[in-house]
């Protein structure tokens, strides 16, 4: 073991030790926004927190756009490796707003021309897919941790997160066929791939049949399911400390890859890990993690990427 630490060493020695002895010492983003609250409760991990507790946090046009600037700000970020994501008051979410959806359309519905009228709704369904998928591009993973209420546009987020976890009260409902809707915004792609079921999701999407946390558990839309708001929160947290902890090079690449692979080949999977690992391979973090792991000495200090 002792040879292999010291050829290790050897092929980077200034740069390890100068990197080994880093602190941390920069300040964190901490940018705030109309519908959002965002904090950075252990070191290089944000949360971000759905805040419009009296609505609900229902999606108006706030917050759709405040959710794509803020998780492209924190795919910007060094500082930020994971996020963690939340709503404040007493439902995670209870989806679209009703009124403000409703202002939208009888606005696009006053234009007479109808490919005027379609490019104008064009325009909102692009907006509030980019709003979703700012979760799945942010290239830090992203956690999300769901209480009571998680409704039509809720999963339409939750669905283009990493990983879920929910509290025992915690529901679900695919809600937007009920409003006279198929979902445009994510769900019908990413809900059947996120559970590995075509059949539950479908009977999901065409019912807007209410999910327990228990089932939400069963079927993999979850991760775990903790008692409580507060006990689910420090979890979550923990999870995400350990995996700021890890290499961002290693991180950031995980999630790359399995964003490329989800709608591809499992050969052309490869070939962009292998491309990628080529770069990435020459970074100083594997020496640091090698030799952190051949001497049982802890996770070294990674720089931010
Ligand atoms: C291009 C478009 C693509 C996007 C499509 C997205 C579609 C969807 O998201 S479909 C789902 C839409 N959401 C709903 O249908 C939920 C409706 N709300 C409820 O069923 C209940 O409010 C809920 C079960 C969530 C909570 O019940 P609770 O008793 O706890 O609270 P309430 O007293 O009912 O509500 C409190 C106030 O919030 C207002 N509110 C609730 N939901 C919405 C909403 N979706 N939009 C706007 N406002 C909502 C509710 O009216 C109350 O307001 P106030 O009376 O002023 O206190």
């Amino acid at each position: 073991m002792a040879s292999i630490i010291k050829s290790i060493v050897l092929n980077k020695p200034n740069k390890v030790a100068s990197t080994l002895l880093r602190t941390y010492s920069a300040k964190a983003d901490v940018t705030q926004y109309e519908t959002l609250a965002v904090s950075v409760p252990k070191k290089n991990v944000f949360h971000v927190e759905l805040n419009r507790p009296d609505k609900l946090n229902t999606f108006n046009d706030a917050l759709w756009d405040d959710l794509t600037t803020c998780f492209k700000a924190l795919h910007e970020n060094p500082e930020c490796r994971v996020v963690v994501l939340s709503g404040r008051g007493k439902h995670f979410s209870a989806g679209i707003d009703l009124k403000s959806l409703i202002k939208n359309f009888t606005k696009v519905n006053e234009i007479d021309d109808t490919a005027r009228k379609a490019r104008a709704y064009a325009g909102y369904i692009k907006r509030y897919q980019e709003s979703i998928s700012s979760l799945e591009v942010c290239a830090k993973p992203v956690l999300n941790l769901i209480h009571e209420g998680c409704i039509g546009a809720g999963v339409n987020v939750i669905t283009a997160a990493d990983v879920r976890y929910c509290t025992e009260d915690a529901w679900f409902q695919v809600k937007e066929v009920l409003i006279g809707v198929a979902g445009d915004t994510g769900v019908l792609q990413r809900l059947p791939k996120v559970i590995g079921s075509a059949s539950v999701a479908r009977e999901l999407c065409y019912t807007a049949r209410k999910v327990t946390a228990q089932e939400a558990l069963s079927i993999g839309l979850v991760s775990r399911v903790f008692p409580d708001k507060d006990t689910a929160l420090t979890e979550v947290l923990n999870i995400a400390e350990t995996i700021a902890s890890m290499s961002p090079v290693a991180v950031q690449a995980i999630k790359q890859n399995l964003v490329y692979s989800q709608d591809r080949t499992i050969a052309e999977g490869l070939e962009h890990i292998c491309l990628l690992n080529a770069i990435n391979h020459q970074s100083e973090d594997i020496t640091k993690a090698a030799i952190a792991q051949a001497t049982k000495t802890g996770q070294p200090d990674f720089e931010n990427l």
